[in-house]
């Protein structure tokens, strides 16, 4: 439906808003698929300019590209994270991600007080144990490996799947396959944190043993309420979400990339060779040694630049907004796309060759340009817990093992995040 605007009022962004409720949705998830989302989003700009509008998930949507518009979408109060209908139903209503302003911060600033680095350092060692889904129920939970966190593994790949999906909750759709599994993790979860509610209670365990307690023991003070069981779960929830597969699709694209790229898979081997050397076989690693790798986070960066693992997102306008001479009408969907700089020639010269030494010095890296972490106020709250895991199973997986593709098929699809086409099957050999 077209909006009349007094004539005073600036112009909505160019573009066209497409079907009525489909838009361009099958458009864009179309071309993420077969992994041209990146050249999908560029012929936009190509057409309308940085700005344009188009619809997206049956919201109207502005799409902005470029380094001011990063730093106007990662810093602005008239925006609120937003999120697909079908994540919101996955990933619950009272998470972080539906939070805004004080209760946004109050929220977060107990999630980082649990992802900061002195808390971190704790986990170095068990962090080598295994792989990131263990790692984050560990965390998070407190929990080991067993039936439970079996369960759990099944459920958040179900419900990943349905997270960009159209939201038809029926036993057969994508969505309502993900909608069960979420209920079955809530209720999981749900029994973990009564558990803990009385562990606390009766002081048989601490408040910072893992983000659960730390949850419980926030507020109630007398300044803030204690948080609700809903929004322990849920941002639970979102943690585990966030924290595994962001991460797993960013050691499984290094280990895609190495196998093909002898000079700096040889640069890698030689640095973390270094770090074993000095210490006896079994010497877990500790903090200077995961702080000396710089080559190996120099090439996760540049996996990160070349295939960021998180498209992009999604903002909603709190009022009517003025930028660049065109007016984002409040209630519509603002997108921003990390491809947008992470591509752009302009700023990374040549971004279709794979350069880790882009990042030798960071300065020269103009600001909200390098985004696969976001930035501004919801900046990843995990971008240290992930350079960490990922430096720490490199180094396993360098030192102790060699290994090669055994598939023929390279490619890979976002369904949102990137996914090998066959899994990526690899010959794995231990060393020596
Ligand atoms: C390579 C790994 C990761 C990548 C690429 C990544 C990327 C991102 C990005 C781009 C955002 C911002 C989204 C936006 O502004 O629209 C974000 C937010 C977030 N991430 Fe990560 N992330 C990673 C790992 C993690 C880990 C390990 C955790 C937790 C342990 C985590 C927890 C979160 C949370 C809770 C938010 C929401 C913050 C807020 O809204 O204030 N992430 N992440």
């Amino acid at each position: 439906k077209k909006t009349r605007r007094p004539p005073h009022e600036k112009p909505l962004p160019p573009g066209s808003l497409g079907f009525p409720l489909v838009g361009q949705s099958f458009g864009l998830l179309r071309a993420m698929r077969s992994n041209t989302g990146e050249q999908w989003l560029r012929r936009r700009s190509n057409k309308y300019g940085p700005i344009s509008k188009l619809s997206l998930f049956g919201r109207n949507t502005v799409f902005l590209a470029g380094p001011g518009a990063h730093k106007f979408v990662f810093t602005s109060d008239a925006l609120a994270l937003q999120q697909p209908k079908s994540a919101t139903a996955i990933i619950g209503s009272r998470s972080l991600l539906e939070m805004i302003g004080e209760e946004h911060r109050r929220v977060r600033g107990a999630l980082m007080q649990f992802l900061k680095p002195e808390v971190l350092r704790r986990y170095v060692h068990p962090l080598t144990k295994g792989l990131t889904f263990d790692l984050i129920c560990s965390l998070v939970l407190g929990l080991e490996r067993g039936k439970i966190r079996e369960a759990l593994v099944q459920d958040f790949a179900e419900m990943l799947s349905g997270v960009w999906a159209v939201p038809i909750d029926l036993p057969f759709t994508k969505f309502g396959k993900s909608l069960r599994a979420r209920r079955r993790a809530a209720q999981l979860i749900s029994g973990i944190v009564r558990q803990k509610k009385t562990l606390l209670e009766q002081r048989k365990c601490s408040p910072d043993q893992d983000l659960i307690t730390c949850l419980l023991g926030l507020g109630g003070d007398g300044n803030s309420e204690p948080l609700t069981e809903e929004e322990i779960v849920d941002n639970t929830v979102l943690i585990m979400f966030a924290g595994h597969d962001t991460s797993s699709t960013l050691l499984t694209f290094i280990i895609r990339h190495l196998a093909n790229d002898p000079t700096n898979y040889d640069l890698v081997l030689r640095e973390n060779e270094d770090i074993a050397k000095a210490k006896a076989p079994s010497e877990a690693l500790t903090w200077d040694d995961v702080n000396k790798m710089k080559h190996t986070w120099r090439l996760a960066m540049e996996v990160l630049r070349t295939i960021p693992p998180v498209f992009g997102n999604f903002r909603r306008a709190l009022k009517d907004i003025e930028y660049e001479g065109y007016i984002i009408p409040k209630g519509w969907q603002v997108l921003w796309a990390s491809s947008t700089t992470q591509m752009d020639e302009n700023i990374f010269k040549s971004p279709e060759n794979f350069d880790p030494s882009r990042f030798e010095n960071p300065s020269c890296i103009p600001p909200y340009s390098f985004v696969a972490f976001g930035g501004g106020t919801r900046i990843c709250p995990g971008n240290e817990f992930a350079r960490i895991e990922t430096l720490v199973m490199m180094h396993y997986v360098v030192t102790r093992f060699k290994w090669r593709l055994s598939c023929k098929d390279n490619g890979f699809a976002r369904i949102p995040l990137p996914t090998p086409t066959d899994g990526l099957p690899i010959d794995l050999e231990p060393k020596n």
